[in-house]
């Protein structure tokens, strides 16, 4: 609701109320048309503040409501009312004002700030412009290239930002209100004909063709095929070159595109599933809500390679006390200086200062006898991450969390090396561990409920969104990556290209194809693994494993020491080792076409569909197998995962989502071809979840959930 209140006799005091972000939902936008007439109708009251209760102004539209029946006063006319108000009506922007709560402000005549509010419209981000004439009055107020760069990148700027921008008149750093009531009295009675915004012309550029187009050219490059950024260069072209009123109406008309659009679904979805992901439950019936988090004030990370850095840097920042913990004092220097740099790098960018002193350096592992929670973070080697375990064992004090940083190990081998297994979990953090977003906490059979609630908890302090999933080879993300390389592989062998290949994953969305990405993180990663796993052993058949098609291509070029970029050659060719530039490598296509013919493979056409389908199905069906063993409880988990930690195009939401989207039963029919074309290949065997799905009627994906729980309860 918006509540009416009168202040000081003459002011107006219209507060939104709709915990928790006070979104314009159909009650509010009622209340705020219903307060507005009742303010203009009293004859005592001079002026008007808005305000959202609890600190927060307001979150913008009711996303809740997207895809439902439109009820309530449409935004539009609400913010027109008040722009056309004859007595002044000034915004108190505390917390937030995003989106549609923006566009209420730059509906108002002045726009006071909290110094701590952030502003923004990131519609973008949920596939939407601002189409509550919010691209129309941003640029009339800030010039064209400013609110370009805000909208078509939906980033949220500071209040000093926003000043400076021009977006809001003053910046308080005491009670927002009460500075909004002041100004209100003090400007009550002055003529509002310059502080209309959608009366202003939009400021002139002389190079107006090459603005847009240079806009454009960025949003298509970084969009990777999102329709929403190019629909804000346009909507922004049309405030620059039309009428206000012309220019509503292409917003409207380039709205009506995007809000029925599967991307503007699929980024809604992703925007609820990251938040819901923070509900998470075990399959022993343990949940968010019922398990309590130990608070977490000092931390030690063991191994100070290229990942314990990066966490290092990452509980710093996040305040807490840091052990950082490497056994070689030369190594322990070399870390040092870089944890520093990094530090002071990101401190510099946020104008803060670096937090040099929350870190203490250490080359011996006794010294975090007294912090709550250790990271192992040494190399991904089980026989080592033991020894380092059990020295843990003997030096922590007794209720220390044991905590394994690994991509794939089994938590529950680590976990038998110390008297209390529910003290461990893995934190699978990904490269470079300070930026990435992503968390995957993975508890064992033994891990404790509390164990897991405060690492989820540790997750979140230090700005991660962490995704709870069970122990399995290469948990969730890694495990479902292992059939979408395979089936890429095998795409080589039957004729494709790595440049073919690659082309049709980044052109669905990648940031980068399987074999770009794997020349990134180093062939030799991926070799070890199978190594470890017993797949690469001389005097085994070439292209079989235990009665299953295996592809060898892979271990023939580590073989050649092509590890991919850090040696200068992998799948293509780079310039020198470490240069990011990948070539197509002739070697590469005559080995290629050497190997065919010593196995007797003859090379055929293969086509777009046929790579996207055979990777990204096996994909999605390990995805299936993975919610029917219960390693994750949920869609949302896995497509958090995808869109997150291995570059999933957001506007497609992740790989259960867009198996949603493209329809289960197309999705079974598809894996069920190729299985029958490729008998030897497991993981394009339909799994039984998804024909269970399917013989269910193919419920939407916000409904898997029932037919999982009732899988469960069969087995
Ligand atoms: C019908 C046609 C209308 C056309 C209008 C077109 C023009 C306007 C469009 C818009 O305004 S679209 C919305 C733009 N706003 C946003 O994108 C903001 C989204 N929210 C956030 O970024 C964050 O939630 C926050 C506001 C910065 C707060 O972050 P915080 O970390 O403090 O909390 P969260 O866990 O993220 O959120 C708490 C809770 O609130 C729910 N929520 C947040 N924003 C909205 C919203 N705009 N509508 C509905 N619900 C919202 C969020 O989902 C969380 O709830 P749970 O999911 O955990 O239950």
């Amino acid at each position: 609701m918006a509540q009416y209140t009168r202040i000081s006799g003459s002011v107006g005091l219209i507060t939104l109320k709709n915990p928790p972000v006070n979104a314009l939902s159909a009650v509010v936008r009622q209340g705020i048309v219903d307060s507005v007439e009742r303010a203009l109708g009293e004859p005592e009251v001079k002026c008007l503040v808005i305000c959202g209760q609890s600190g927060k102004f307001c979150g913008g539209a009711d996303i809740r409501e997207f895809g439902k029946k439109m009820t309530g006063p449409p935004l539009i006319p609400v913010f027109h009312a008040i722009e056309a108000a004859a007595k002044p009506v000034v915004a108190a922007i505390e917390g937030i004002a995003l989106g549609g709560g923006l566009e209420l402000a730059l509906g108002c005549h002045y726009r006071i700030a909290h110094s701590k509010a952030k502003l923004g419209l990131p519609e973008v981000t949920l596939g939407l412009l601002p189409a509550a004439a919010g691209s129309q009055r941003l640029p009339r107020l800030i010039g064209v290239p400013a609110a370009l760069d805000l909208i078509t990148t939906g980033r949220h700027v500071t209040a000093a930002e926003a000043l400076q921008l021009g977006i809001v008149d003053q910046v308080t750093d005491h009670n927002t209100v009460d500075a909004a009531v002041k100004f209100a009295l003090s400007v009550a009675g002055q003529s509002l004909d310059a502080r209309r915004i959608s009366t202003f012309p939009c400021p002139r550029l002389s190079n107006l063709d090459a603005v847009f187009e240079a806009a454009m050219q960025k949003v298509r490059q970084a969009a990777r095929g999102a329709i929403a950024p190019i629909a804000c260069v346009q909507a922004v072209r049309a405030a620059a070159t039309l009428p206000y009123a012309q220019g509503l109406e292409r917003e409207k008309e380039l709205m009506a595109t995007l809000f029925t659009s599967g991307q503007a679904r699929a980024l809604q979805y992703s925007f609820f599933a990251q938040r819901a992901v923070g509900r998470w439950s075990m399959p022993s019936g343990a949940r968010w809500d019922t398990s309590k988090p130990k608070p977490i004030r000092k931390a030690a990370v063991i191994g100070l390679g290229t990942m314990g850095r990066g966490i290092t840097v990452g509980l710093a920042q996040a305040g807490l006390s840091v052990v950082a913990v490497e056994t070689q004092e030369k190594q322990l220097m070399e870390a040092k200086q870089a944890v520093s740099g990094m530090l002071e790098r990101g401190a510099k960018k946020r104008g803060v200062s670096p937090p040099l002193g929350n870190i203490s350096y250490s080359s011996n592992i006794k010294t975090v006898g007294d912090v709550d929670l250790v990271i192992e973070a040494v190399f991904e080697d089980m026989a080592l991450k033991k020894e380092v375990f059990q020295q843990l064992s003997a030096v922590c004090r007794p209720g220390t969390f044991l905590c394994t940083n690994t991509s794939g190990l089994d938590i529950d081998d680590l976990a038998s090396q110390t008297p209390n297994p529910e003290l461990v979990v893995g934190m699978h953090f990904f490269a470079p561990a300070h930026v990435m977003k992503l968390l995957e906490v993975v508890y064992g059979p033994r891990s404790s409920p509390q164990a897991v609630a405060t690492a989820m908890q540790l997750g979140k302090v230090i700005g991660k969104v962490s995704v709870a999933v069970g122990n399995c080879q290469g948990f969730v993300g890694n495990r479902m990556l292992s059939p979408y390389l395979s089936q890429a592989n095998f795409l080589l062998e039957e004729g494709a290209t790595p440049e073919f290949v690659d082309q049709v994953l980044e052109e669905f969305g990648f940031a980068m194809g399987a074999f770009r990405m794997s020349d990134l993180s180093g062939l030799d990663v991926g070799w070890r693994v199978r190594k470890a796993a017993g797949l690469v052993v001389p005097g085994q058949p070439a292209r079989m494993r235990q009665g299953c098609r295996y592809s060898p291509l892979g271990d023939l070029l580590c073989e050649q020491g092509r590890f991919g970029q850090k040696t200068g050659s992998g799948w293509y060719q780079y310039d020198k080792p470490g240069s990011r530039v990948a070539k197509p490598d002739p070697w590469l296509h005559s080995f290629l076409e050497e190997y065919r013919t010593r196995h007797g493979l003859v090379a055929r056409r293969i086509d777009h569909q046929e790579v996207l389908e055979r990777c990204l199905y096996s994909l999605i069906n390990e995805g299936f197998r993975i919610l029917e063993e219960g390693i994750a409880a949920g869609p949302e988990d896995i497509d958090v995962i995808y869109v997150l930690g291995y570059s999933w195009p957001r506007h497609r939401g992740g790989p259960m989502f867009y198996a949603d989207m493209v329809g289960l039963t197309r999705v079974l029919e598809r894996l069920e071809f190729y299985h029958q074309a490729h008998p030897d290949v497991p993981s394009l065997q339909p799994c039984n979840l998804l024909r269970k799905l399917v013989a269910s009627g193919s419920p939407p994906i916000h409904r898997w959930r029932e037919v999982i729980k009732k899988v469960h309860s069969q087995l």
